[in-house]
């Protein structure tokens, strides 16, 4: 499997399609995705996610910038190899299948097209039957089949030809939290088992967590970070990934500029502690981030206002109040009284 190359990618709609925003839809975009990579692409409405992938699939051409598949050079401004020659695969939101035709003669339709017929073409819509686990339905027709059930088939029929790079947009958009869980598996396991590149569109960072090996944070066209899911979970870079990543509050604290970004009590205590010497030499006020998880209950805390503490389940959610009005969110697992002064300690921050 080769690796698949952004080469300061580019689109530009035109000022006057772009509703006047005036930017390029996607704005130099660069990433080597290393091999077999299960990419990510996380990003406000709008950012530019579904553009990189209609690219990369060649339903859009670039205006500017390029994009490869090893060494092969699959479009640039000039010149844009058509989707049916890319040996890849693009699952959609809303899975179209034919109403006409049984759940095998739907997986297996892309291999009619291709010529492939008789035993090659029972042996592998077979194969992608069992990976989404639907080998006991293949004689159904997708009008007799669940939400989830149509969307595997759907996957199947993309898998069959073995693509080498699996573009999904949002594929699980429209299937309840037990299903999307389900869909999950079927993706590792397929990725697993073909080695193939993929790239995921999703509005669901959790949903990205659990799957990528790597996550892309896009914002207004740019690429704004690359990382594996626990590190730019630790150590987002700036407020829009820090913002977007996981749960957490971004504090403007006075700390260091140029010192360590990863901060601990001793250093959090004092920032919150020195707020008068905010403005002074060498306070400079920074935004530190801070997951609810190193929020604790300690008696050597500073003292927050509890504002609200509502109960999520397995534990309760807190949202504290700074002497200055400054909000964190917190966990705990028991309840906490709204209004009280409690000493809380904060056992790790992220200088952005
Ligand atoms: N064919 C088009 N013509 C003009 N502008 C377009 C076209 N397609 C997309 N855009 C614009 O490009 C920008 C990026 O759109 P894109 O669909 O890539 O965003 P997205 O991140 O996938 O958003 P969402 O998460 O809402 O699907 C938007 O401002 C959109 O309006």
């Amino acid at each position: 499997m080769a690796q698949l190359i952004l080469n300061h990618l580019t689109k530009d709609f035109g000022a006057a399609k772009s509703f006047g925003n005036g930017r390029p839809a996607v704005a130099d975009v660069s990433l080597a995705l290393r091999r077999q990579a299960f990419l990510a692409l996380l990003g406000p409405s709008g950012c530019g996610k579904t553009t990189v992938l209609r690219m990369i699939a060649g339903f859009e051409q670039p205006t500017d910038g390029s994009i490869f598949y090893g060494d092969r050079r699959l479009s640039d401004a000039e010149r844009a190899l058509p989707p049916e020659k890319r040996n890849m695969a693009m699952v959609f939101q809303s899975y179209a299948l034919w109403p006409h035709m049984t759940v095998a003669e739907n997986v297996g339709y892309p291999l009619k097209v291709r010529g492939i017929s008789g035993v090659p073409w029972q042996k592998l819509v077979g194969e992608a039957l069992a990976l989404v686990k639907l080998t006991e339905l293949a004689e159904r027709r997708p009008s007799a089949l669940s939400g989830g059930q149509r969307q595997r088939v759907a996957l199947a029929r993309c898998l069959v030809t073995q693509p080498d790079v699996v573009l999904l947009d949002e594929p699980l958009a429209n299937l309840d939290q037990h299903l999307r869980k389900a869909m999950e598996e079927t993706f590792r396991a397929f990725h697993e088992r073909s080695g193939a590149t993929m790239v995921y569109v999703t509005h669901d960072q959790a949903e990205a967590m659990a799957l990528a090996t790597d996550v892309a944070v896009m914002s207004e066209g740019r690429l704004l970070q690359v990382a594996p899911p626990a590190e730019i979970y630790a150590k987002p870079e700036g407020r829009v990934v820090g913002g977007l990543i996981g749960r957490g509050s971004i504090l403007r604290l006075p700390v260091a500029e140029n010192g360590e970004r990863q901060l601990g009590w001793p250093v959090l205590r004092e920032a919150l502690g020195s707020r008068d010497a905010i403005g002074s030499a060498g306070a400079r006020l920074a935004d530190v981030l801070v997951r609810p998880e190193h929020v604790h209950r300690g008696t050597d805390g500073i003292l927050m206002r509890v504002m609200a503490c509502v109960f999520e389940g397995e534990r309760f959610a807190l949202d504290l109040s700074l002497g200055d009005g400054q909000r964190l969110k917190a966990f705990s697992s028991v309840a906490l009284s709204e209004g009280a002064l409690v000493p809380f300690v904060i056992s790790a921050g992220w200088r952005l």
